[in-house]
């Protein structure tokens, strides 16, 4: 299964500015695997997921995805395979509609009209939204934004699944209900996030990103309870691992 393999090879970036986000980035995911990427604020997460959506292309070094190398050429078959999810949903929600947002990726692949009603309320239905299938986007609350944008890629049915903060601004049964829909997506998933006990739920792998480079990649059970590391990288242990009976209980009833 090594034909959805994703490869970051040495890849540098830098803005227009000058600011360098990404300072040699190695690593590779393999197919299935569920991997979250970490790091302070400012640590270079979301210019890496961008990089691999071919949203920035990198100064030096290389994507690959499925062996194919992430380019201009390769990017609309490439993209095709992959669902991203911004770090702002407002940059995903364009339409006047949530239903027309939700249908765009089905739409774009010629999809039947009635294929596309199936997709979309199904993935409106999985997020908990079926109910704001007619509201108009730029209406909707932060969290209910989060959540359309989420059904956004579910309804495109991707190979690889790539998301930028997920659970933020979801409220505690809403945060439960995208853990169990990662739970529940057996292909590849990239998650760059600072919710560490989603983390712990969600990914057997951490990849800790500081200064634009690999800090850490590890087993996620053991990176978030190495205490020195975490220090290091301006990261605090996930809840759950501090012991606190509160936060247990917290937990089984979200
Ligand atoms: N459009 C831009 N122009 C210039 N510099 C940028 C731009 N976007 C991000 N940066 C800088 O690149 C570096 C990496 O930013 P990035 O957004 O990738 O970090 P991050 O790890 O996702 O942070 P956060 O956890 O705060 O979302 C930061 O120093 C940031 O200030």
């Amino acid at each position: 299964m090594s034909h959805h393999n994703v490869i970051i090879d040495n890849v540098c970036y830098s803005y227009p500015d000058g600011k360098k986000a990404l300072n040699g980035v190695n690593f590779e995911i393999y197919h299935g695997e569920s991997v979250a990427v970490v790091g302070s604020n400012g640590a270079g997460k979301s210019t890496l997921l961008l990089s691999m959506v071919g949203i920035l292309f990198p100064d030096s070094g290389e994507i690959r995805i499925g062996n194919v190398p992430l380019d201009k050429k390769t990017l609309p078959s490439i993209r095709q395979r992959i669902g991203f999810t911004f770090q702002n949903p407002d940059h995903q929600l364009f339409s006047t509609t949530v239903y027309d947002d939700v249908a765009f990726g089905p739409r774009n692949y010629k999809l039947s009209e009635n294929e596309v009603k199936k997709r979309v309320e199904r993935a409106l239905e999985i997020v908990g939204a079926s109910h704001l299938s007619d509201r108009q986007t730029y209406k909707l609350s932060g969290g209910e934004k989060r959540s359309v944008s989420i059904a956004c890629v579910l309804s495109m049915e991707p190979d690889i699944l790539l998301m930028d903060e997920p659970s933020s601004n979801l409220d505690p049964k809403s945060r439960r209900r995208l853990i169990n829909i990662l739970k529940e997506f057996k292909h590849t998933k990239i998650i760059a996030t600072h919710d560490l006990d989603m983390v712990l739920d969600v990914c057997e792998r951490t990849i800790v990103i500081g200064e634009g480079r690999v800090l850490a990649d590890g087993k996620s059970d053991e990176i978030l309870r190495n205490e020195e590391l975490l220090d290091r990288c301006g990261l605090e242990k996930p809840f759950v691992l501090q012991g606190c009976p509160v936060c247990s209980k917290y937990k089984q009833m979200t």
